[in-house]
């Protein structure tokens, strides 16, 4: 773990980037509006965190508010694929990796995120989305480190929804959207209400380009969320301590879900103009 701190210190580009671009002024003064619902999205200066299980939607509702707060998306598990698919040094040991459901090193992942943030600063962008990190409390702690995290949403659905959310999730290989084929009608328990979910299918356009992810097949997935629970959870509890942590649980699909989260953001629905398709 020293490791990765090194990293940080030792790789002054990355270290001077984040130090840079992720202000802690700009954090501050998105505090004090305290998520107003009458601030322009685009004037604040976002850095937000998605956490939740595999499956659960951060990339679907970290790419809605991206699109609406005009802030990068970034999403680990994107870079990670990017990598794998590149056949570039890391590529073997990386699909090895995602193949058992497992995490990769936080030396890996804190080095393909500078070198994604890196790029973002040669585009003068401003702000962030962060989706699948920090994934274990050394990796938020190192975030900490070098920049001042505004909020965290935590989202969350039950584990049986999310199995099957996995198993239908569809990935157009042409124009990278997701979709989803499951039709979910879950019981709710314990008090909970019952959770129903439409499939959100593709266009015709789409349909003979889909692909499944390696990684969402039953095994694989109960793997990912049995080390969600054991490295990941203890993240939600970090934010939770420091005061940063908005827990949302989630009512159904984007259509019951969407106005909800813009509601416990503070945000105007109609400030969701441009919105893109999920
Ligand atoms: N912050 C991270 N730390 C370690 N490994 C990561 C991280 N982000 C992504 N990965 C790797 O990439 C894979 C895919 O990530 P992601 O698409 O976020 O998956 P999920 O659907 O499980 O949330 C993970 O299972 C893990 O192997």
């Amino acid at each position: 773990m020293a490791a990765v701190a090194r990293l940080f210190r030792s790789s002054s580009s990355a270290v001077s980037f984040i130090r840079r671009s992720l202000s802690t002024e700009a954090a501050a003064e998105l505090r004090s509006q305290s998520y107003s619902p009458r601030v322009d999205p685009k004037a604040r200066n976002v850095q937000w965190v998605f956490l939740g299980c595999p499956g659960v939607g951060k990339g679907t509702y970290a790419s809605r508010l991206s699109a609406l707060l005009g802030v990068p998306h970034i999403a680990t598990g994107d870079l990670v694929r990017e990598e794998l698919s590149s056949s570039g040094p890391l590529s073997k040991q990386l699909t090895e990796i995602v193949n058992q459901g497992k995490l990769v090193s936080d030396e890996i992942i804190i080095n393909l995120l500078s070198k994604r943030l890196e790029m973002g600063e040669a585009k003068a962008e401003s702000g962030f989305i962060l989706d699948g990190f920090p994934r274990t409390v050394r990796q938020a702690e190192i975030l900490d480190e070098v920049t001042d995290i505004d909020l965290v949403v935590n989202l969350k659905l039950p584990e049986n929804v999310l199995l099957e959310k996995c198993l239908g999730r569809r990935i157009c290989s042409q124009c990278g959207k997701n979709f989803n084929v499951a039709s979910i009608n879950v019981r709710g328990e314990n008090g909970n209400p019952d959770i129903s979910m439409a499939p959100l299918l593709p266009p015709s356009d789409c349909v003979p380009k889909l692909i499944t992810r390696s990684d969402d097949t039953e095994p694989i997935v109960k793997e990912r969320l049995r080390i969600y629970n054991e490295k990941s959870q203890p993240v939600e509890e970090y934010y939770r301590r420091h005061g940063k942590l908005l827990e949302f649980d989630l009512p159904g699909g984007i259509p019951e879900s969407w106005p909800k989260l813009l509601e416990a953001l503070n945000l105007d629905e109609n400030e969701d103009k441009q919105c893109a398709a999920a």
